[in-house]
């Protein structure tokens, strides 16, 4: 219990029961009674003013009581709250009415900070002067275990009232500006981090891809066909699951090197010669690296195992693709047939041209043609190949060598001069012709008369004498026009009147078509030369003349 003593005489007694209940917490009871008091005028002046009932008090019997009630006789209701720029007295309770307060509180410089009403209930307890406050004690051990404040529930006064609540402060204006800055300087310094990981995750990948790159294109300039194992070809194939198709010398199986690394392998036939086929194979391929010839991935020379492996190319051979412009699920377009002649004739310039030694392939035909998801050509099959020198414009062979109607008419007889890189040139013409005409459709036509019967087709079609194909717009028109005519130059019998690939090329890549002139017709008597044979009638006797 504390006394505090007014300036009129009243005395006023605090107890503990009459604290207001919702700051009646632990912590208020264990500091001095003086401080605390100062704390609560301070408190409440921001909380509910209304609800204070008991204000300030003199510690009984302490000479420097820092509390005054200056109280008249007549006990009024409103009471105003000073605050004084005192040491011993900082808080004042005056009357409200009391106009002399003024000259009362001289020289004391005092603010004042509210006003009060007492309740009834606590003049009930004024006597003789004196004003008898009091206020409970809460047991808050309860509170306290739990590391929490207490207060009585509902302005109760008993102990089961008790509440616990955290050490919380109702956060100010300016709390929460505090806190909202601080949130979004943590957001912005998270952002600004990531965006550092980022980029620095990305240079990383990007320099390690660089790397990488730069590792790969230094493994690819010094490229050479790895050899294979028996038990690596079986692994690459898992054990030959996957047959991609036979030719005539051996199957061709699909592979996997690694996740993204495709490959055919194709087994040649053990039964099959001296090897001569995979040893030319192994040598023109291991040096040959063009967008438009097929890559070498590596061999297998196993005991009497013998494999060569390439990429896999998606979309199989041109041969699919040959077929009659009608026919939508397979027919390419004419312009796409266009780039893909185009490409064929760049992988023979390169094979002809470009590598240290001259490189005949001996066996161009759509078999041997691979389309890859982009449906760029890659020539493949250096079975029959020839690597020769550049000088040498002659080559000899000892045996036709080649695919039935592709064969260039020297390679059987001398009589149309001697065999050369034209040899490609014509099997590359007849290419040409079949794109053209869909060679399907004249299903009729064997393999023996074809390399015949075909270019005179051809030649039918072109002045307008054979309606099977169907010309469809200019565009398409003039593509047609120009495979039919550089296909039928490069079929001339005589290799001499047949154009080098970079003729070949400058025809196709040309936008003036208009200047291409359609070789003489073979088949007309009336437009032969002086001295030119009447083909139709004395090729297919040609002999085939072994050296
Ligand atoms: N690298 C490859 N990628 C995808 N498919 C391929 C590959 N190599 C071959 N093939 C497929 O395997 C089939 C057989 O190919 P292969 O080269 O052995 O025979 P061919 O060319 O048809 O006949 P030949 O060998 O008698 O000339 C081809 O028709 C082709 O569809």
């Amino acid at each position: 219990m504390a006394v505090a003593e007014g300036i009129s005489g009243v005395d006023i007694t605090v107890h503990q029961s009459d604290f207001p209940s919702d700051l009646k917490t632990k912590k208020l009871n264990k500091v001095a009674v003086i401080p605390a008091l100062i704390l609560l005028v301070q408190t409440q002046t921001k909380l509910k003013l209304n609800s204070l009932r008991i204000l300030f008090v003199k510690l009984l019997q302490s000479p420097i009581s820092p509390f005054q009630l200056f109280e008249s006789p007549e006990f009024r209701y409103n009471y105003t709250i000073l605050h004084c720029s005192s040491f011993f007295c900082p808080v004042v309770v005056v009357d409200s009415s009391d106009t002399l307060l003024e000259s009362r509180l001289d020289p004391i410089l005092c603010t004042k900070t509210s006003d009060f009403t007492f309740s009834s209930s606590l003049f009930s307890v004024v006597y003789e002067n004196q004003m008898i406050l009091t206020w409970s004690k809460p047991n808050c051990s309860k509170c306290e275990k739990e590391g929490k404040m207490c207060k009585l529930k509902n302005n109760g006064t008993e102990d089961d009232e008790i509440e616990c609540f955290d050490r919380y402060h109702k956060p100010t204006k300016k709390i929460l500006l505090y806190v909202t800055v601080g949130f979004v300087g943590l957001v912005l310094v998270a952002l600004i981090l990531a965006a550092c990981l980022h980029l620095y995750f990305y240079f990383k990948l990007k320099g390690e891809d660089e790397v990488r790159i730069e590792k790969f294109l230094e493994d690819y300039r010094t490229f050479n066909p790895a050899r294979f194992s028996y038990a690596d070809i079986k692994r690459i194939t898992n054990d030959f699951r996957e047959k991609l198709g036979e030719g005539a010398h051996g199957a061709v199986f699909k592979g996997k090197l690694s996740n993204e690394i495709f490959v055919a392998v194709k087994m040649l036939n053990n039964a099959e010669g001296d090897g001569k086929e995979f040893i030319n194979e192994v040598k023109a391929m291991g040096k040959v690296h063009h967008i438009n010839v097929v890559r070498l991935v590596g061999f297998c020379a196993d005991g009497c195992y013998r494999a060569l492996v390439y990429n896999f190319f998606h979309n199989g051979s041109l041969q699919n693709f040959i077929t009659r412009p009608d026919d939508m699920n397979r027919f390419l377009g004419w312009e796409m047939l266009h780039q893909i002649a185009i490409g064929i004739a760049k992988g023979i310039e390169y094979l002809h041209m470009s590598c240290d030694q001259r490189i005949l392939h001996f066996d161009i035909n759509p078999h041997n043609v691979l389309l890859d998801d982009k449906f760029i050509p890659k020539i493949t099959d250096f079975g029959l190949a020839k690597l020769c020198s550049k000088n040498e414009s002659i080559v000899s062979v000892t045996a036709a060598r080649g695919t039935l109607g592709y064969i260039a008419p020297e390679v059987f007889s001398r009589n149309f001069g001697n065999v050369s890189y034209k040899v490609d040139i014509y099997s590359y013409g007849m290419l040409l012709l079949e794109m053209v005409g869909g060679r399907k459709n004249i299903s009729q036509l064997s393999e023996e008369n074809f390399q015949v019967l075909y270019p005179e087709w051809i030649h039918n079609l072109l002045e307008g004498r054979d309606m099977q194909v169907k010309i469809e717009g200019a565009g398409d028109d003039r593509i047609l026009k120009k495979l039919a005519i550089v296909g039928l130059w490069c079929i001339q019998w005589h290799p001499i009147n047949r154009p080098s690939i970079k003729v070949v090329l400058q025809m196709l890549e040309s936008l003036e078509e208009e200047n291409l002139i359609v070789p003489p017709n073979p088949f007309n008597s009336t437009t032969l030369g002086i001295g030119e044979i009447p083909i139709k009638y004395s090729t297919l006797e040609l002999e085939s003349i072994h050296e």
